[in-house]
């Protein structure tokens, strides 16, 4: 048994803290907000993320985050990834001991163009850390704390610190896979969610599924070009944390992203979306950060380009679909064909 803070009581925190309740672990679950923690621990559940069922007993909830580290050798980070440096900031004063971190956040940084795994290395006191691992893939918040078949991958630099993570993590209900390339998981992770808004506000415009169809192989293509620009494997984007990943959050009613988009596209403005939303909507900081990132890289990201314009400039989704479907005529593999030679060639 490993004693284990898990940061961030939202959805994912909390589903995360059952899985490792349910291995055995002794779980702290911290939140900032007191009321949420004393309401946790009198009704055994998550009334307002996950209403649907009922925590282990033994899965406390903390306000405290110095209690809830105390002793702890894994720290898991589950909060949005714009809230990561000032967690990090908060660890370094009540950490003392070294303790492996592993986060469950999707996003870039804007501007800096940093992945949380980054933000984390860059923020957290060396003498408090014995590695960071990121956990991504196709694993909606409501299905596994309902303990439904989930697969998940688990990256590091370093990988035994990976598979240190897989052993806490994995169980009958959720299968951990390892890999080495960090890079490529988390930028899986945090690019599908723009293809995702795509896709929610295609069927938003009453689109079919052809049209889903169409902006997840052509995400992927994108998502593909610029990961591979990054330093990251291509072929880690076919994996869990690529397709599978796409798949989940582009087809499934639990997504945010795509509840997001659903409504753009039946022409709420974002503002109003994101305020009656009262969850977090990773892939708009994350378009406007891949946005910036596809110009200095000059990877072409035509989805990402059209869906900033939806977003940032007030375009007409509409309008947008049109200047999609009428761009110049290509060969599909085109790039793709020249990434995979490179790979090849070593
Ligand atoms: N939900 C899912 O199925 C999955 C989510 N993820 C990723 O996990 C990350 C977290 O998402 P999720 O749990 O769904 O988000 P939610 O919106 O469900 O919950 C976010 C949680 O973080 C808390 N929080 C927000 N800002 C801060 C802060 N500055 N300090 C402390 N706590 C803060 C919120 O508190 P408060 O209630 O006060 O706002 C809330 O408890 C995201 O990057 C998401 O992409 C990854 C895989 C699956
Ligand atoms: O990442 C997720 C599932 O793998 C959750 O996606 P949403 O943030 O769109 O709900």
């Amino acid at each position: 048994m490993t004693k284990i803070a898990v940061l961030g009581a939202g959805s994912w925190g909390t589903a995360l803290a059952m899985v490792l309740a349910d291995n055995g672990h002794e779980v702290r679950l911290w939140t900032h907000n007191k009321e949420q923690a004393a309401d946790i621990n009198a009704t055994n559940q998550n009334r307002r993320y996950l209403p649907e069922v009922t925590l282990p007993k033994d899965l406390i909830a903390y306000d405290d985050m110095k209690k809830a580290v105390e002793d702890v050798t894994a720290i898991v980070l589950v909060v949005p990834s714009k809230a990561t440096r000032e967690i990090c900031e908060k660890l370094n004063k009540v950490v003392s001991k070294p303790v492996i971190f592993i986060h469950g956040a999707k996003g870039i940084e804007p501007d800096t163009f940093y992945r949380v795994s980054v933000i984390m290395e860059k923020t957290l006191d060396k003498h408090i850390s014995n590695g960071i691992v990121a956990l991504s893939g196709p694993s909606h918040a409501e299905e596994v704390s309902k303990r439904h078949p989930t697969t998940v991958t688990v990256s590091s630099n370093v990988i035994e610190h990976a598979e240190h993570a897989q052993d806490l993590f994995i169980n009958k209900n959720f299968r951990v896979y390892t890999s080495p390339d960090l890079i490529g998981v988390e930028l899986g992770g945090a690019l599908k969610n723009i293809i995702a808004l795509g896709a929610g506000i295609s069927d938003g415009l009453g689109y079919g599924d052809n049209a889903k169809a169409a902006l997840i192989t052509r995400g992927l293509a994108e998502i593909t070009r610029l990961g591979a620009r990054m330093g990251a494997n291509p072929l880690t984007f076919i994996g869990l944390t690529g397709v599978g990943d796409l798949i989940v959050t582009c087809t499934s009613v639990h997504s945010r992203n795509w509840k997001a988009g659903h409504m753009l596209g039946q022409g709420a403005k974002l503002d109003d979306v994101l305020e009656s939303m009262g969850m977090v909507v990773e892939g708009v900081r994350t378009t406007k950060a891949a946005f910036q990132l596809a110009i200095l890289q000059k990877v072409e990201m035509p989805i990402t380009a059209g869906l900033y314009d939806v977003l940032f400039e007030n375009k007409d989704p509409k309008e947008v679909v049109d200047q999609l479907m009428s761009r110049v005529r290509r060969h599909e593999m085109e790039d793709l064909s020249s990434i995979m030679e490179d790979i090849y060639k070593g």
